[in-house]
């Protein structure tokens, strides 16, 4: 393939090329520019903006439902653009509103160059899904988020990928979260995400009904949750799960490194750490080298330039 053809693959082909392999992808969660760069630069084949990340990170917020389709995009679109080649599934939530937010989240989604997204059925005033007292809309609201979303991808001509998320699992049982799934799927969603399983059984039960059926199971894996089945992403193999979040990953040990070393600079405990890093270390992670190469390329141009004029 040629440097031109491979430019111009198109973020959602990468994602389905990735899921066709049948291997589990695993996607480490995300939410900012400085987390998804040290997710690139540890070699991740996608990666996955989780909404509680960018809630957090960005609003300063729990995961209650309070970013706006804007703030979303805004972020997806600044991760998905740091290395084009790598794709990026983002949260979409709810949606942000009705059919017609729905619709718009999708089309910015698409120009944003997210390359798969995930849309759930809780009602818009949603929580994180490993949360208790959640609220689901009926399933034929949640099926015209589906719709309107099957209708942007096609109005704009893309290849993104829909993952239909259900919360129903801890609000109405494991019979109307396949349901719902399944319908989904029928409406045209390319991936299923049954939200906060718990026990192994569930699990099971999950992977067997999308097993055959050419549409790809999600596993969302929230480490430190009370309600997650914890599995590996090699256990996740052998269930036949193509898609396994970590959207914790790096809020997690961020939140702990931090806290430590906020704590110790309070009291005066500054010791000089053999694991720190050095700015330009970090600076490295986040394209130094790559900038300062632009610029070195145009100032030997300048100095031909002006050398050329004399
Ligand atoms: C997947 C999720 O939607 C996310 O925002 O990353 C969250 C994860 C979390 O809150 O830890 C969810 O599971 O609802």
């Amino acid at each position: 393939m040629s440097h031109q053809q491979e430019q111009s693959i198109s973020p959602g082909r990468r994602l389905r090329q990735l899921l066709a392999t049948g291997k589990t992808l695993v996607c480490p969660g995300v939410y900012d520019g400085f987390s998804a760069r040290m997710a690139l630069a540890a070699g991740f084949d996608c990666l996955y903006m989780t909404g509680a990340g960018v809630s957090m990170s960005r609003i300063g917020m729990a995961d209650l439902g309070l970013t706006t389709q804007t703030e979303m995009v805004d972020t997806a679109s600044m991760i998905a653009n740091i290395d084009p080649k790598i794709p990026l599934i983002a949260d979409a939530d709810t949606g942000y509103g009705t059919v017609a937010n729905v619709f718009r989240t999708v089309e910015r989604y698409i120009t944003a160059g997210v390359a798969g997204f995930h849309l759930e059925d809780q009602v818009v005033t949603k929580k994180c899904g490993h949360l208790k007292g959640k609220e689901c809309v009926s399933l034929s609201e949640y099926l015209t988020r589906i719709k309107a979303a099957v209708e942007a991808r096609k109005t704009r001509g893309s290849d993104i990928v829909i993952i239909a998320r259900t919360d129903t699992l801890a609000t109405h049982g494991l019979d109307e979260a396949l349901r719902r799934l399944r319908a989904a799927a029928e409406v045209g969603a390319d991936v299923v995400f049954l939200e906060a399983v718990s026990t192994k059984e569930q699990l099971q039960r999950y992977c067997d009904a999308f097993r055959g059926t050419g549409i790809v199971t999600l596993h969302n894996m929230v480490q430190g949750s009370a309600q997650a089945y914890e599995l590996t992403p090699k256990e996740a193999e052998q269930y036949g799960i193509g898609i396994m979040l970590y959207p914790a990953i790096c809020l997690l040990p961020a939140y702990v490194g931090i806290t430590k070393a906020l704590r110790d600079l309070k009291s005066g405990l500054i010791e000089k750490d053999s694991e720190t890093a050095s700015p330009a270390q970090i600076f490295r992670v986040c394209g130094m080298n790559e900038i300062q190469e632009v610029d070195r390329k145009v100032d030997d141009w300048v100095q031909k330039f002006e050398t050329d004029k004399t």
